[in-house]
């Protein structure tokens, strides 16, 4: 089982226009703020966040209660101009995780019903393991910041990180961009080979070339601070599937 947390913006797109459209800046500043604000207090239990759409942010929070999302979520809910509503719920996979804490949220009501405020829906049981794989673009550096346009360098990463998406999700696991040239999967148990496979298929598919570190662990910071002690490796001459 792997847990997942969905936290929702009560009501925001009304928000955003509510009496008139608000400064673009001012919405990414707010976006920026609470994801900051939620990386630090999930982070503190060990998990770990993912801004995903900034509206709806994903994390992986094995072992983290109901009580603790409760005290998150009101701490948030009374430092903001708008609420958030939060679904957790445990997965047979990190994809099932997510789909299942999706329909929770949906199930409260409408992201965009102003009756839906602030709810918290937990459906979770017991805990085990999570693997994650922290991938990077092969010299990324050398290849593409230092060589081409900034605007040419997001769109490969773009690309190649899309590709990286869906390629993992076939696999049941979830991969979101943390910056830079970097991706995180949160992932069910795979192996090397299917690393491989899903390195060489973005590869074919993009040209750009990634490699991972992989980790397993009882919490998601720690399994990816795993990952990363595992890239560090595979930077310094291992393989490009590097395994805890
Ligand atoms: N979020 C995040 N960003 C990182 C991390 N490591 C590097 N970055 C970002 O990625 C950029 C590229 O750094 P690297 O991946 O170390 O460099 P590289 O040129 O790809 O070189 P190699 O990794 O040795 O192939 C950095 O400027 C950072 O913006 C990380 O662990 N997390």
């Amino acid at each position: 089982m792997v847990r997942a947390t969905l936290i929702q913006i009560d009501n925001y797109g009304p928000w955003t226009v509510t009496p008139e459209p608000r400064r673009e800046t001012d919405l990414q500043a707010l976006q920026a703020r609470l994801y900051a604000d939620l990386c630090a207090s999930f982070g503190a239990h060990d998990a770990v966040v993912f801004f995903s759409r900034f509206d709806n942010v994903v994390a992986f929070t094995e072992g983290v209660g109901t009580d603790a999302h409760r005290s998150v979520q009101r701490s948030i809910n009374n430092r903001y101009p708008v609420t958030v509503s939060m679904a957790v719920a445990d997965g047979a996979s990190p994809r099932d995780a997510v789909g299942r804490v999706s329909s929770l949220i949906q199930d409260e009501g409408s992201a965009q019903d102003a009756d839906r405020v602030a709810r918290l829906v937990s459906d979770i049981d017991g805990g085990s393991d999570v693997q994650v794989g922290h991938f990077d673009i092969e010299e990324a550096t050398e290849r593409y910041v230092d060589e081409i346009d900034a605007y040419g360098c997001q769109l490969l990463v773009g690309r190649a990180g899309l590709a990286l998406m869906e390629s993992m999700w076939e696999r049941d696991a979830v991969s979101f961009f943390v910056g830079g040239d970097n991706y995180i999967t949160v992932a069910p148990s795979l192996d090397k080979d299917d690393y491989a496979e899903v390195i060489g298929e973005v590869e074919e598919e993009t040209d750009v070339e990634l490699k991972v570190g992989v980790g397993e662990s009882r919490t998601p910071a720690d399994a990816g601070m795993q990952a990363k002690h595992c890239l560090e490796r595979s930077r310094n001459g291992g393989g490009r599937v590097e395994f805890y």
